[in-house]
């Protein structure tokens, strides 16, 4: 796929136009894991510069498809590409890992680095960035406008919608995520463990500093947020990690699932300390809207098209299920959940789990990313996430994700105690049930677009879903 850029800026980056500085990225940045656009040839076009020190820049450039008119639509993605340029070396030295490509000016070559890996850019950031009141007092950090120690800093391995990079040595130790596609306005992977750790809850790192840039143009304030600076959880395992080498060596994970259980429903508990309860969900407005994503998903995956009447049969098993629940006045309440809760999403370190990215679903609307929702919907996201874990690390058999689930739902369960929020009841499972069948078909959109050939995992799922849910078996096979 291609991606052409549009030059429509004067500004530049050290010696060079930032538009020249665009042409060289542009074939790099769709084979970036973090580029938003997948799979149709794009067009990228520079919005903004924004200059952090000699040679060091953050672009704002968005991405449409090449065949959209010239105007960007509002649901144009907006991407961050911190670049550094500098002369190319004339000894003979190998170009580092950050380079992207050179470009020539006044007959002198320069180097065009991705600046996400470059000491140059992190260094820039953390002397722009703002920080928390009191951050570093408690994690005995510098003077947080001192030189900080950039010498073991290097960017995590396995970049997923972001890039983030490791920082043992500032603050006390520290992450920097910089943050990729990007929307002004609030940021929830900031503002909610901003707020939950105000609430004295320990199972999100604490953030610490973050950068962003004013997209007012002149009008009210508006922030653009562009990098967040966060507590480092050391020596953490990634759950996804931790979970599949569980499932390869055939070693029950039931414990590990039950931990988190019990942390899930204390983020959930937290969050409505944070920001309160809402009212209780209306249900005929969230069958409509697990209909009308499955619409979508369909319409983005074709293979789910024979499984239709299937996916109807677990949305009128839900609606009946609300229906009865509201008869009784059981309904749950809506309240701020994570949003997109997986495996991917926790760490495991020397206290246990701690739970990250609260950016939400990166496929839905930014609008509808914060809105109150049910709770049970984070649970549903981690229980997917047991067959994938099952699949990537080739468990025997079903028993493994089996255990794991049952853990997990009894540890939540427990955990939340039979509050507003969570109730338990007889609708439960169907309501769990079609809210897993969502996450599903959003897995198999995700993976259609970025691992086609892990498809067949959430497809593996959705079939155990509708067979369990109405004794259709789909007959899919699986395995990443
Ligand atoms: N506070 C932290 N301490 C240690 N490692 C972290 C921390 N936050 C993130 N990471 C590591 O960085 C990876 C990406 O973080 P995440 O917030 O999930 O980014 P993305 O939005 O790119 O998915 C995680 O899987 C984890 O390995
Ligand atoms: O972590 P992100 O916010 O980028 O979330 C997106 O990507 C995830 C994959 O990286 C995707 O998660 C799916 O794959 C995970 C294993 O890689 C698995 O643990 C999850 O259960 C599964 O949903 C997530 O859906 C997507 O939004």
């Amino acid at each position: 796929m291609t991606t052409s850029p549009e030059q429509s800026s004067e500004a530049s980056v050290g010696p060079v136009p930032a538009s020249a500085v665009v042409g060289v990225l542009a074939p790099w940045l769709p084979t970036q894991r973090w580029f938003p656009v997948k799979g149709v040839a794009t067009r990228i076009r520079l919005v903004r510069t924004v200059p952090l020190a000699p040679g060091v820049a953050s672009l704002l450039v968005d991405v449409a498809r090449a065949t959209d008119d010239d105007t960007a639509s509002p649901g144009t993605p907006l991407l961050h590409v911190p670049v550094v340029v500098e002369p190319a070396p004339t000894d003979g030295r190998a170009a580092p890992a950050s380079a992207v490509g050179t470009l020539a000016r006044d007959g002198v070559e320069y180097v065009v680095h991705d600046g996400a890996r470059h000491r140059a850019f992190w260094a820039a950031v953390l002397a722009g960035a703002r920080w928390e009141d009191g951050a570093g007092a408690a994690g005995g950090a510098p003077d947080p406008h001192g030189v900080p120690d950039l010498a073991a800093a290097r960017a995590v391995a396995g970049e997923q919608s972001n890039t983030s990079v490791l920082m043992p040595q500032v603050a006390g130790g520290a992450i920097l995520k910089i943050l990729r596609t990007v929307a002004p306005g609030p940021n929830p992977d900031l503002d909610v463990p901003r707020a939950l750790a105000r609430t004295g809850w320990h199972g999100v790192p604490r953030p610490l500093a973050w950068w962003s840039v004013d997209e007012s143009g002149g009008g009210e304030p508006v922030e653009l947020h562009l990098a967040i600076l966060s507590e480092l959880v050391p020596r953490a395992d990634d759950g996804f990690e931790l979970a599949c080498a569980f499932a390869g060596r055939a070693a029950s994970f039931a414990e590990h699932a039950a931990a988190l259980g019990t942390l899930v429903a204390q983020l959930h508990a937290a969050l409505r300390r944070a920001y309160g309860t809402g009212p209780v969900v209306d249900g005929a407005w969230l069958v409509d809207d697990l209909r009308a994503r499955a619409v979508r998903a369909v319409g983005e995956a074709p293979v789910l098209a024979r499984r239709e009447e299937a996916i109807a049969r677990v949305h009128a098993r839900a609606e009946a299920a609300l229906a009865a629940a509201g008869e009784r006045h059981a309904l749950p309440r809506l309240q701020r959940i994570h949003g997109d809760l997986h495996l991917g999403q926790v760490l495991h370190g020397a206290d246990g789990w701690r739970v990250l990215d609260f950016e939400g679903e990166p496929l839905r609307p930014v609008a509808e990313r914060t809105r109150p929702d049910l709770a049970l919907r984070d649970a549903a996201g981690m229980l997917r996430s047991f067959d994938y874990a099952a699949a990537v690390g080739r468990a025997h058999g079903t028993r493994w994700a089996a255990d794991a689930r049952d853990a997990f739902r009894a540890a939540y369960r427990a955990g939340s105690g039979g509050d507003a929020a969570t109730p338990g009841g007889t609708g439960q499972d169907d309501l769990l049930a079609a809210l897993e069948l969502d996450k599903a078909l959003y897995e198999v959109v995700y993976e259609v677009r970025n691992r086609p050939d892990w498809v067949g995992i959430p497809l593996a799922g959705v079939d155990r879903l509708l067979e369990r849910a109405t004794g259709v078996s789909g007959a899919t096979p699986s395995g990443p």
